[in-house]
């Protein structure tokens, strides 16, 4: 009979004491950690669970991975910051071109979160000794900070339940109750306020055990006043900036590839604070931001306290992309965990189901990024702060590729110092015939483009010196390829029944042409091209104005009953909502049923009412960027929106005429070619 071998003892111990030694390097890194009381206990729960289970067992793993993190997360570590306003605006500047209004807004923000936090700022001093608290009070006073006394910890305590204190000062050794017992109770019961120690007993012993139990800083006695003010400073400068998450959220909207991001990562640096982005895009559950419970297999934390353990800090800028983009098919309540997420009230208590207590994010400055703020839900919508990213002009293109784009496609393709240069023609041309966009993505990637097949021929030529080039318009199709895009409002000729209308979506403004025919039929109006209802109760407004005026426009009686009309917005495939087509549909069957073809260069937007007055619309700006880009000679846009076409950069409206109209009469003159009624 055979019998299996009983494994060696001895492998049995080596096994043994692996196990031990990992457990207990562990335990010492959690008491190095200088974790806040809650996850200290947790940890050493788990600890606890870890000696009692084998190591061979899926169990084991996960508990020390779990401790793992909650060892690694930056409970207590701040970036220091810097909230110096002149250096925040000579980094926006320097970084980015015009934006005026959304740098001007940035710095307003980040100056009043500067001066609230620093009208506050009272200092608690507690020493037994009189002259001590006296000379501290002195120097702190002289310095601009309101100063509180009290000359033990009780009566400290209550001192901090009757005023609002951002900073204590305290000595160790008092009668009643000494500086620890204090530190411990502040710890516990106000976890933001910040402690200085100071003792005449000072000593390396002492000094850790206080800086473990959360002291902010350590001075010895007796204190050097100099070195108290540079450490108040200090230590308040850091819950400064540590603090600037509480105020709104801000939320940056505009179309795609208008500096968002950009922007986001330049405010990090001009903070000195660490930058983190993740992209909500696409989210299907809500595990994915904030962990799955640790019960289930191959458990994970959420992004949110993943990244945070990435970064080491609690107060990086934290810029949750693409918020509007939540998937459609999110599992859980989108709306409800990203204000658990973003609103001071509920994140200081933020839960990851993996980490299992609470984590606070409340020094965590939030930026969302959103395309169309229409899609977040109104709470959401409530908290943030919204700053405006608007399309660029095509001189404001010009100006960022010469100054940002050029020099940056030049140097990460090897070609800075060659001596190449885009002349201004050149710029313009890739905009104009390469790109159709609000933002800058796309100029970027032909720039790159045309520097990566440079730097090709550039090697190709390595034995002949290189020569300065500098390229020109012309030179263009050879690097790009024919144009991509012509200008063709200005090129069409005027047609029968088709308008064209101006209509704004997450990427900026567009044209879309509005088509009409008529044919025998029995009074029907067919709508098609994926039309919102909105959008078909316009055209039903509009069709009934012209019949209710039909004597006005030559029409016959009968010919409403015996012809069916079709309208038709190309472009199918993309969903078309809102009021803003009334003035466009309107004029696109006036041309129809008159006859008389339409100009396909005067481009307009308005909502009609049934008695043909023109209401006001949004995203005027967009609008006309679009129109320009599109080479139209001439936009008519609501009187109603009068102020807001007079506030914008003449840039924006060059090289067109804004015709503004206040009734469905005065619209037809600019649009209808005269004399040309024809029976085609
Ligand atoms: N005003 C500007 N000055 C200089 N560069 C700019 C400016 N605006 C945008 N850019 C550049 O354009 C590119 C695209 O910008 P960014 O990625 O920030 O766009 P975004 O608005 O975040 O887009 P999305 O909505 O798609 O995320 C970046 O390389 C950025 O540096």
């Amino acid at each position: 009979m055979f019998f299996k071998k009983p494994p060696e003892p001895k492998e049995e111990i080596s096994e043994k004491v692996v196990e031990d030694s990992q457990l207990t390097k562990i335990r010492n890194r959690v008491e190095e950690a200088g974790l806040p009381p809650h996850a200290h206990d947790a940890a050493l729960k788990e600890l606890e669970k870890l000696e009692k289970t084998d190591a061979a067992v899926a169990e084991y793993s996960v508990g020390i991975n779990y401790v793992d993190l909650l060892v690694s997360l930056p409970w207590n570590i701040s970036s220091m910051g810097n909230l110096d306003p002149v250096r925040a605006r000579a980094i926006l500047e320097e970084r980015h071109c015009g934006l005026e209004q959304v740098k001007q807004r940035i710095l307003e923000f980040l100056a009043a979160k500067t001066l609230r936090q620093k009208a506050q700022q009272n200092i608690l001093i507690v020493d037994d000794e009189e002259i001590a608290r006296t000379n501290m009070e002195y120097v702190l006073t002289k310095d601009g900070y309101r100063c509180y006394s009290a000359a033990n910890g009780v009566a400290a305590l209550e001192l901090l339940d009757r005023e609002d204190i951002d900073l204590i000062v305290s000595d160790l050794k008092m009668e009643r109750m000494d500086g620890m017992e204090l530190l411990a109770s502040v710890h516990r019961n106000h976890p933001e306020i910040p402690v200085i120690m100071v003792t005449g007993f000072a000593s390396v012993n002492s000094a850790v055990e206080a800086m473990r139990s959360g002291a902010a800083y350590y001075l010895g006695k007796p204190v050097n006043l100099d070195e108290l003010k540079k450490t108040v400073r200090e230590v308040l400068d850091r819950t400064l900036t540590a603090d600037m998450g509480k105020s709104p959220i801000l939320c940056f909207t505009g179309p795609p590839g208008t500096g968002k991001t950009s922007v986001g990562r330049a405010i990090a640096e001009a903070l000195q604070l660490k930058f983190i982005r993740v992209s909500l895009a696409g989210l299907r559950d809500e595990a994915e931001l904030r962990g799955h419970r640790r019960t289930y297999v191959g458990a994970m934390p959420g992004r949110i306290i993943n990244e945070l353990k990435r970064s080491g800090v609690n107060n990086p800028v934290f810029m949750l992309d693409e918020i509007d983009k939540i998937g459609q098919d999110f599992r859980g309540d989108p709306a409800s965990v990203m204000l658990e997420v973003l609103d001071p009230e509920q994140n200081v208590k933020f839960m990851d189901h993996y980490l299992d207590i609470p984590f606070s994010l409340s020094r965590i400055m939030f930026i969302a990024t959103a395309n169309d703020v229409t899609k977040l839900p109104g709470p959401l919508l409530d908290r943030m702060e919204l700053i405006e990213f608007s399309g660029y002009t095509e001189k404001e293109k010009c100006r960022i590729a010469e100054k940002f784009i050029i020099p940056r496609q030049l140097k990460a393709n090897g070609l800075r110092n060659t001596g190449i240069e885009f002349s201004p023609e050149a710029v313009a041309r890739v905009i104009s015939g390469y790109t159709r966009e609000s933002g800058l993505r796309n100029l970027e990637r032909e720039i790159a483009n045309v520097c990566r097949k440079l730097a090709l021929s550039r090697l190709n030529q390595e034995d002949t010196p290189p020569q300065a080039t500098t390229l020109e318009a012309n030179d263009i199709p050879a690097f790009l390829g024919p144009r991509r895009f012509i200008r063709e409002g200005a090129q069409t000729t005027p047609r029968i029944g088709i308008t064209t209308g101006l209509v704004w979506s997450e990427s900026g403004g567009e044209i879309i042409n509005v088509e009409t025919v008529a044919m025998k039929g029995s009074g029907r109006l067919l709508l098609t091209g994926s039309l919102g209802d909105v959008l078909q109760e316009s055209a039903q407004a509009a069709l009934s104005l012209i019949r209710s005026q039909a004597g006005e426009y030559g029409i016959d009686d009968h010919y409403f009953a015996e012809t069916d009309i079709h309208i038709h917005f190309p472009a199918g495939g993309i969903a078309k909502d809102g009021p803003s087509a009334g003035i466009t549909i309107f004029a696109a069957l006036v041309s129809l049923l008159t006859k008389c073809p339409a100009r396909r260069d005067v481009a307009m937007t308005g909502e009609m009412t049934l008695s043909g007055r023109i209401l006001p619309i949004s995203g005027i700006r967009e609008k006309l960027l679009a129109a320009q880009r599109a080479g139209m000679q001439r936009v008519l846009l609501p009187l109603a929106n009068k102020e807001e076409v007079e506030s914008l950069p003449p840039d924006v409206r060059e090289g067109m005429t804004v015709t503004l109209v206040d009734a469905s009469d005065e619209i037809l003159p600019y649009v209808l070619v005269k004399g040309e009624s024809s029976d085609s």
